[in-house]
């Protein structure tokens, strides 16, 4: 491996999880780690007191996809300030290798390593369909990783172990677990209230993440309905909750989804509508095609989607998950990254 290792990207907790995978990694086998991400979105809240980067720089960066002309260009002026900057600590700490998980904080680090000489680029694309900022930078990298690109050398989804430990293969439905991504997905946790008292009456356990601005509404309407739901906002014991359910109705971020794939957690996918490319759609589509989910679309959610789901056979589809994704990628993915030289 050249030089010293960067890892770039964020955003949301989809990138950030495989950012974390991979700093976690590195750790393990003792490499240090430089992370660069942006002040804007999340990435401060995972990495800021991480004790496992040897340094975390985050930069004054936005994105430019779905901005007004004057937006865009702000933007893109702030990215190449930022680009500059990186250039500075990659000279400073001798950085030999980037690699990049996506996302508006990625784009400085990854124009950086494409200008310094001698820089390796590795990108990890989570997605169905490529993100504009790997779509430009992809052809400089020297190997980029997807379970979605038939030419990638490692096709398992960096999970963490904590979703394989917790596995198991679900008989019926006693709890249903309601999950909208990083940010939550009010059309998620409105479909979830919607069905709520037929799912009390029956018997069935709620799980509901909510995400932070709707958690408030969403406690007081079970409150009002009676219900004893296990409603939250965002965990970081998720593996926990996921365990205890037998059915996920959730939106198709791929971390979220590759996760419940692990732990052979059967899954309705409502894919966010306004997702680059429907790439969540995709994302899905990808399991579905194998048999191994139901997708949704968020305009067609209704009391007799639910009906068809607890009639349906949740116990081969469970089995079927076992084998859908490795537990050693991320692993594979430094193995190559650290050959390389
Ligand atoms: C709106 C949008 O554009 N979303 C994108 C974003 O989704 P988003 O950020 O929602 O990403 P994912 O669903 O892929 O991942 C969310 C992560 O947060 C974790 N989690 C979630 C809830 C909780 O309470 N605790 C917790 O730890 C999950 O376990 C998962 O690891 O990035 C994904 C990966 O690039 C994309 O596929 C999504 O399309």
């Amino acid at each position: 491996m050249k030089g010293r290792v960067v890892v770039t990207g964020g955003g949301t907790g989809g990138h950030l999880k495989v950012a974390k995978a991979f700093v976690e990694e590195f750790h393990k086998r003792g490499i240090p780690v430089i992370f660069i991400g942006s002040k804007n979105g999340q990435d401060e809240a995972w990495f800021k007191d991480d004790r496992k980067v040897k340094k975390a720089f985050f930069l004054d960066t936005k994105g430019v996809v779905n901005k007004n002309l004057w937006g865009k260009i702000k933007s893109l002026f702030q990215i190449l300030k930022e680009t500059n900057r990186c250039m500075d600590i990659f000279d400073k700490a001798e950085v030999g290798t980037v690699i990049s998980v996506g996302g508006f904080s990625a784009a400085p680090a990854t124009f950086a390593s494409i200008l310094s000489m001698g820089c390796d680029l590795f990108i990890h694309e989570q997605n169905s369909k490529m993100g504009k900022l790997n779509e430009l930078t992809s052809r400089f990298a020297k190997e980029i990783f997807s379970s979605y690109l038939p030419s990638s050398l490692v096709k398992d989804y960096p999970v963490s172990s904590e979703f394989f430990d917790n596995a198991r293969v679900r008989e019926r439905i006693n709890a249903i677990i309601f999950l909208g991504g990083s940010q939550g997905a009010v059309a998620i946790n409105n479909f979830a209230l919607s069905v709520a008292s037929k799912l009390d009456s029956l018997g069935i356990k709620i799980i509901h993440q909510t995400g932070r601005v709707d958690y408030e509404r969403v406690k007081k309407e079970y409150e009002k309905l009676n219900i004893n739901a296990d409603v939250f906002d965002f965990t970081p014991d998720i593996a926990k909750k996921m365990s205890q359910a037998d059915f996920a109705i959730s939106r198709s971020g791929a971390s979220t989804l590759w996760e419940l794939s692990a732990n052979s957690l059967p899954a309705m996918f409502v894919p966010f509508p306004h997702a680059a490319q429907d790439h969540q759609y995709y994302n899905a589509k990808f399991l579905k095609d194998k048999g191994l989910c139901f997708i949704c679309r968020e305009k067609n959610l209704s009391v007799e989607v639910l009906d068809k789901i607890l009639a349906s056979d949740i116990n081969s589809m469970s089995k079927g998950l076992i084998d859908s994704v490795g537990c050693d990628a991320i692993e594979s993915i430094v193995d190559i990254i650290v050959e390389n030289n």
